[in-house]
């Protein structure tokens, strides 16, 4: 038996840290969204008691490091299955670029052992397992359009933002998210105001949602990384209504409602960027079909 799961990337409209938890986490308040961005996600029964990987991406580890393998793991332990999984992943999304790849794949392979191993389980109890995994996996889980609060994982869901495209830019670098978290300095830095953002999804006003991006991280990655500034001129330079790096980086993206000004970034943007894509948000969360 087999399953084909798509695991959608996200990217982060609003992001903001409060403060640094004694566990060592910070506490976040983000507006996240997926987007049409997606790894392919197969998993094949296997009567075995074994879990395998297999990518042909070789930034993607095929042990027990991977998250698709830690979400299979994890549903293994919990629920004393004794079958097998053979995981294929099939890359589309970029690795280590803030876009919740590696997170996507583990929710897509919770959401599909739910139904290959007929375990039962609600959207809300794979998104609790989630989050024992990565802070982002929970949102994935869910998928559509949240407010994450907590260090991550505590989601609220908001309507799909108002229709627009996503132009992404991923420079040739990888970023560490704990590195980026680790060197924020806490003090001084400008809060985007999360709430004027959850106003502009809920009213649809698309001036209102570009007028409020914003992330905090994105001093510390274009410090690290001063050709993320130089793709964010780009961007804006070739019109761009909204411009934000995404996470903790390096993907930059942009925002714009009209066919030609997308078209118009990607092509201005191919020649500059290893990876370049134009993409919809994807309004629906996930349901256990
Ligand atoms: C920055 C964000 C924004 O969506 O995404 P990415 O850029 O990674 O996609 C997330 O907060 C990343 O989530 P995720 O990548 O799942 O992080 P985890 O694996 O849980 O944690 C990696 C490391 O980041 C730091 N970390 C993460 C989340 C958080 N709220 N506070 C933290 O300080 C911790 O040092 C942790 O060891
Ligand atoms: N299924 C996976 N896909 C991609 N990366 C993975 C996966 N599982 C584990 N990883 C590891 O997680 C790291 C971060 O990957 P990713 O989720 O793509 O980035 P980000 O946290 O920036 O969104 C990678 O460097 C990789 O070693």
């Amino acid at each position: 038996m087999k399953l084909l799961v798509k695991a959608p990337a996200k990217i982060n409209l609003s992001l903001d840290v409060l403060y640094k938890r004694p566990d060592g986490f910070h506490e976040v308040e983000m507006i996240m969204t997926t987007i049409d961005l997606a790894d392919r996600v197969e998993l094949t029964l296997l009567e075995r008691d074994k879990i395998h990987i297999l990518s042909h991406n070789r930034y993607v580890p095929d042990d027990q490091r991977n998250l698709a393998f830690q979400a299979a793991q994890l549903l293994k332990d919990r629920y004393q299955v004794k079958k097998g999984v053979q995981i294929t992943i099939e890359k589309t999304i970029p690795v280590a670029a803030g876009l919740a790849g590696g997170s996507s794949d583990a929710a897509a392979t919770l959401r599909g052992l739910n139904k290959l191993w007929d375990l039962g389980l609600t959207l809300d109890e794979l998104a609790r397992l989630g989050s024992e995994i990565g802070s982002d996996v929970s949102f994935c889980v869910y998928g559509g359009t949240a407010l994450a609060k907590g260090r991550g994982e505590m989601i609220t869901d908001l309507p799909a933002p108002p229709t627009c495209w996503v132009i992404l830019a991923k420079p040739f670098i990888g970023v560490s998210t704990a590195e980026v978290y680790r060197r924020l300095d806490l003090n001084g830095m400008k809060h985007p105001s999360i709430n004027e953002m959850v106003k502009a999804i809920q009213n649809t006003d698309y001036q209102s949602v570009c007028e409020n991006v914003g992330n905090v991280l994105e001093d510390v990655t274009l410090m690290l990384h001063p050709e993320v500034a130089q793709i964010k001129e780009q961007m804006k330079r070739f019109g761009a209504d909204a411009v934000l790096m995404s996470g903790s980086g390096p993907t930059v993206f942009g925002i714009v409602q009209h066919d030609s000004r997308m078209h118009r970034i990607y092509n201005g943007l191919r020649g500059f960027c290893d990876q370049v894509f134009a993409v919809r948000m994807l309004g629906e969360r996930h349901t256990l079909d």
